[in-house]
This record gives C-alpha cells, structure tokens and sequence, in this order.
C-alpha cells in the first residue's frame, strides 16, 4: 500500500504558511445574480473559477460547498471536478463540504467517491454526519487513512436548530456532540503534529470550555461573517483549542465579487483579524 503525508500533517503546514483560514465556495443564486452571472452552469463555473483564482494560491483550505454544485446535475459535479482539481494543482487543500452520512456499506460508496485517490472529486477532507451512529463512519475513517486524507465530522453545527441533537444528553451524562469529540481524541490519539480527523464546531456558539475541544485535531469553524460571529469571537468559543481551528467565511468573502482584488482584500481581512484575535487569545 502507497502511504500519504497525513492530511492533518499537511494541513499544519499550510497553517503554519499561509494561516489557518479556509474560504468556502458557495455559489448561491442571489450571489451569481449579484456577481452579474446567470444561475446556470456557465454562471456557476466562472464562479468557481473566480474563487479558485483568487484564493487558491494564497488560502490555507478552500471549502467548496458540495449542494451549490449537484443543483446543476452531471454538468453541475463536473464543474465541481474541475474546481477541486485545479484548487489543489494551485496549492490549496480542499475540504469538500458534503456532510455525508450512512449505514456503514453505503458510506463506503461515499468515501471511495471523495477519499479514493483516483476518484474525480478526490478531496483532502469531507466533512461527514456522524448522526447514524459514530461507528458508521468507519469505512470512511479507513480510507481516509489509507489515502492520507482527512475528516471534519459534525460535531457542533453552528446552526441553532442543532443543539437540540447535539446537547441532548445520553445515558451517560455526557452529550451527543461532547461524544463525538470523544471519538475523535480517540482517533487523533498520538499523531504529530496534528491528527487527521477534525470536528465541525460552530463559531457562533458562544464559550464551549466545558466540552472536549482538546481532540489533538482541526476544528473547523463556520459561522463567521453572514452567520454573525466574528473573528474576535473565537478566542471566547475555543479556548486553548484555538490554535487548531480552522476558521471559515464563505458569504463574508463572496459577497465582494466578482473583481479578484477585492475578494483577495476581504480574505487578507479576515485572515489578519484571525492573526490578531487568535494572538491575543
Ligand atoms: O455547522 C455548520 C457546518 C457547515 N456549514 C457550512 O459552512 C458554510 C458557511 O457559509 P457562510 O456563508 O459563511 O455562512 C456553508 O457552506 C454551510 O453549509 C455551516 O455553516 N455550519
């Protein structure tokens, strides 16, 4: 078997290179039509090609976000392709945001769609829905490893709808998202510099000092700008952890395009407010 640099690994890297923010690529309809592009296949594609060329040299991770692109169909995913290869040829790592989640035979389908390193949607990342049990997941954590990729797993969404599964508490006492972040410590446990198996954790959830952050892996951040938290927020949110999270804007930045300076300039914006509240925290 072939071994890959763990993702985790490399994603410390380009932490360390370029900071820790992850622009996501979401083409909403309202953001084409402000882009001046129709909401069709055309429309999508310069969009994404627009992103990648703004960001894919400069970015830690892109997140494209996978609903946006499989709205079109085959021409949508085939677009989706081509935004993913080239966003890794220009030096970002891509987290495909899919949120997949299955009994454990279907969700092999879907790791060897994202995680198989010959697939087209070869990603660095997928984020995954542990919620049909945590054990599920497991083909893709095996071909993760395999492939020398990663995953982000649902842990605390930012959305508010979320907490009443992920804070519902168990027989245990401890909760459904803490039992997550569990799994993961476990997973992570003594790989350098960084485990491969990262948790979504939402910036906009106020102080989660009482749960488990310390995972030994990335926590991916979304929540920032059209959600309403704030780079100064995450110091507040992750405590300690927050060296290894991952911080991600998507409408925040997007809403600047179409003219690749200004999406650039927004990016360096967020990225220098991340700098400074992650130093100071
Ligand atoms: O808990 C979660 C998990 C994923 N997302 C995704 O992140 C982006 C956020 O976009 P913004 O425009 O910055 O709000 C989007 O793709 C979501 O599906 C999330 O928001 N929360």
């Amino acid at each position: 078997m072939t071994s890959y640099e763990p993702f985790g690994a490399r994603l410390r890297h380009a932490m360390d290179e370029r900071g820790p923010l992850c622009v996501g690529i979401d083409p909403h309809a309202s953001l084409l039509a402000e882009w001046g592009l129709n909401d069709d296949v055309a429309g999508l594609e310069r969009f994404s090609r627009t992103v990648v060329e703004a960001m894919a040299d400069r970015v830690a991770v892109l997140k494209p976000q996978s609903a946006f692109f499989e709205r079109f169909g085959s021409r949508g995913l085939a677009v989706l392709e081509t935004c993913v290869q080239e966003a890794r040829a220009a030096g970002a790592l891509v987290v495909m945001d899919a949120k997949r989640g299955d009994i454990g035979s279907t969700m092999a389908a879907y790791a060897e769609a994202f995680l198989r390193k010959d697939a087209p949607l070869f990603s660095d990342a997928l984020t995954v829905s542990p919620y049909l049990g945590y054990g599920s997941l497991s083909p893709a954590v095996t071909l993760a490893r395999e492939s020398g990729a990663g995953l982000f797993v649902l842990a605390l969404t930012s959305n508010p709808e979320g907490g009443e599964v992920q804070h519902a508490v168990r027989a245990d006492g401890r909760n459904v998202g803490a039992t997550m972040l569990a799994h993961l410590a476990a997973e992570n446990a003594g790989e350098e510099p960084l485990g491969s198996f990262g948790a979504v954790v939402g910036a906009t959830l106020g102080d989660l000092s009482s749960y488990g952050l310390d995972i030994n892996g990335p926590l991916l951040a979304p929540g920032i700008g059209a959600q309403g938290a704030t780079p100064a927020d995450l110091p507040g949110v992750f405590g300690a952890a927050v060296r290894n999270v991952v911080p991600n804007v998507s409408r925040g930045v997007l809403r600047h395009g179409p003219d690749v300076g200004a999406l650039r300039a927004s990016a360096e914006r967020f990225a220098e407010e991340i700098r400074a509240a992650v130093a100071a925290g």
